[in-house]
């Protein structure tokens, strides 16, 4: 049976990337991505936004929605202080498998559960089940239809606090339309956009940065 994309994409790092190296990994995922198959990773442009979010929320407890190969992942995770971890959550078991090995290709993996289910299904579980109290950061990057239910999800889980810092992928491209429209009309959210272009792609996108605000 031939091989998926995203095999193709672990393939290539795991014959091209420095083991333990998360920046060898993520540079080899955009160089592929960007060379032989596009992939839907975050990739270096948008990246650095989201390392610049990351850097600014300092998390001891993170959530991404929508692990797919683990590129942003690795991303988050290298951020990371001392004992801080990622929850991420992915639905598809072949993505799961795929994540799991590049991130502990990476070497994260002491700073990141990977959790296997639908996110609707994850986030009321992550207080009893997976210990949170509550969320430092999430990004969303999962489908652009399910960032709203899941962000009205967490405040109903009691999982934001004031001063949770969301960030949302693909405001523009695909577009994630109630979304933007939820949070900027939300009392209880201080927005920022942040213009930049799709991942590989001469294509406008954008972020989409939601302070919580209790
Ligand atoms: N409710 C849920 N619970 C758990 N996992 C879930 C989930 N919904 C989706 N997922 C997973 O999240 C990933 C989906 C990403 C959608 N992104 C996209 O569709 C996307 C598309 C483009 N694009 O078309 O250019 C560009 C981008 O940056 C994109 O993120 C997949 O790995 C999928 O299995
Ligand atoms: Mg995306």
């Amino acid at each position: 049976m031939n091989q998926s994309k995203e095999q193709r994409i672990l393939n290539f790092v795991l014959q091209n990337a420095v083991r333990g190296d998360p920046c060898s990994v993520m540079d080899t995922i955009d160089k592929y991505c960007s060379q032989k198959e596009w992939a839907m990773n975050v990739g270096n442009e948008k990246g650095l936004i989201l390392d610049k979010t990351v850097e600014e929320a300092n998390p001891s407890v993170a959530l991404e929605l929508g692990t797919y190969c683990g590129y942003s992942a690795v991303r988050i995770s290298r951020l990371l202080k001392a004992g801080a971890r990622l929850l991420t959550v992915e639905f598809n078991p072949e993505f799961a498998a795929i994540a799991k090995q590049m991130i502990e290709f990476a070497g994260v993996q002491d700073k990141v559960k990977l959790l296997e289910g639908p996110s609707e299904e994850i986030i009321p579980q992550l207080k009893k089940k997976y210990e949170v109290d509550t969320l430092d950061f999430v990004f969303l990057d999962h489908w652009k239809d399910r960032y709203t239910p899941d962000t009205i999800l967490l405040q109903e889980c009691n999982l934001l606090r004031k001063g949770s810092i969301l960030l949302a992928d693909n405001i523009i491209f695909p577009g994630a339309p109630d979304f933007l429209n939820y949070v900027r009309k939300s009392p209880h959210f201080k927005c920022t956009n942040y213009p930049s272009h799709l991942e590989y792609m001469q294509v406008e996108d954008a972020m989409e940065k939601a302070v919580f605000l209790g």
